[in-house]
């Protein structure tokens, strides 16, 4: 049988930023599958690469940014060996993210409806104003935004209803995979719900492709069916979210950010946070880079760069799993 083609397909990435301190190796060696109508996770701690992943996939690097491996597929088409005019297309209309802060990145001189506007009328020359307007209304009604405010201009707007313009803008061309990079995170908890629950129904209807973003292992794991741990730019682990329920048999890295949720069930509510700090990304640790914060770290750990292993489906870095099985 005839795979399917993933929406989104990483092999082999790596970015790294030029900066005074020397390469700062931000992504290293990921490699994912994203197919229709699948809400894939990424979470790890601050610093850890998850927007220079997300950008690099939109060919949004910052200029002090390469792509020093790798290649990066969206419907099957190599996002960095297209023209830049093929590009200019192909982003916004089967590629979009909802940056991180983007809700305070709206133009405030401009009003929703122009800005929305702008999306379709800068992509298909050939749409009437008058069409594009109907879109717009269309959209306001799918992220449920009362029409009015397409008037309104983003200060006039709360920050949820913010978020719901950023991810209307997003959606405006329907595209196959959308990469959200933390789009609840500034907003408090009521409303960060309603905005999951609108993300869970877009998503149902229009059978996105999603990347979401957070460093909220929780939220993560209820939205999507599959989560890629990143710990200093490496996915350490990817596995299916169900897994997650249990805690044996994972990186032990995932192992500490499941301890570092508060079970609101369990009678003792006390929070392990892990120890320690992520390493420098321009002098990374030798060997598997968690080492220095593992407790179940040894010598093999410090010396050697473990291999992926597969441990009941889920692809693991960890020298604690000693037998390298091949992918079933
Ligand atoms: N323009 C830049 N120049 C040099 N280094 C950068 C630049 N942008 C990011 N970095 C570094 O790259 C690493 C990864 O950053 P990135 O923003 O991708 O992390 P993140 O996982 O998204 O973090 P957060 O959860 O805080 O958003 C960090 O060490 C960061 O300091
Ligand atoms: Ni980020």
């Amino acid at each position: 049988m005839e795979e399917k083609q993933p929406v989104l397909e990483l092999q082999n990435v790596s970015v790294s930023y030029d900066s005074p301190a020397g390469m700062v190796h931000a992504v290293n060696d990921v490699s994912l599958k994203i197919y229709e109508n699948t809400i894939v996770g990424l979470i790890g701690e601050s610093g850890s690469g998850k927007s220079t992943l997300g950008n690099a996939i939109m060919r949004l690097l910052k200029n002090n940014a390469v792509l020093t491996s790798g290649t990066i597929k969206v419907m099957g088409k190599d996002v960095y060996s297209m023209h830049k005019n093929d590009l200019r297309k192909f982003r916004w209309s089967q590629m979009s993210m909802v940056f991180q802060s983007a809700m305070n990145a709206l133009n405030p001189v401009l009003t929703v409806e122009e800005q929305i506007l702008d999306v379709f009328l800068s992509h298909d020359k050939s749409m009437s104003k008058m069409e594009a307007k109907k879109r717009a209304l269309e959209l306001m009604d799918i992220v449920s935004i009362d029409p009015k405010h397409l008037k309104s201009y983003p200060h006039e707007l709360s920050g949820g209803m913010r978020q719901r313009v950023v991810i209307a803008i997003a959606i405006a061309l329907d595209p196959k995979l959308v990469i959200m990079d933390e789009p609840t995170t500034a907003l408090d908890v009521v409303v960060q719900r309603s905005i999951l629950d609108k993300i869970k129904e877009i998503q149902r209807v229009k059978k996105y492709a999603i990347l979401f973003i957070s460093h909220d292992f929780s939220l993560v794991s209820e939205l999507s069916s599959k989560v890629a741990i990143m710990y200093a730019g490496r996915f350490i682990e990817v596995t299916d979210s169900k897994s997650l329920e249990q805690p044996e048999r994972h990186h032990p890295y995932t192992q500490g950010l499941l301890k570092a949720i508060p079970q609101l069930t369990a009678e003792d509510v006390t929070i392990e946070g892990i120890a320690g700090n992520p390493p420098n990304l321009v002098d990374l640790p030798s060997g598997c880079a968690y080492h220095p914060r593992c407790p179940a770290a040894y010598d093999l750990c410090k010396k050697v760069r473990p291999e992926i292993r597969y441990v009941d489906g889920r692809a693991i870095e960890c020298h604690l799993y000693d037998t390298v099985q091949s992918e079933v």
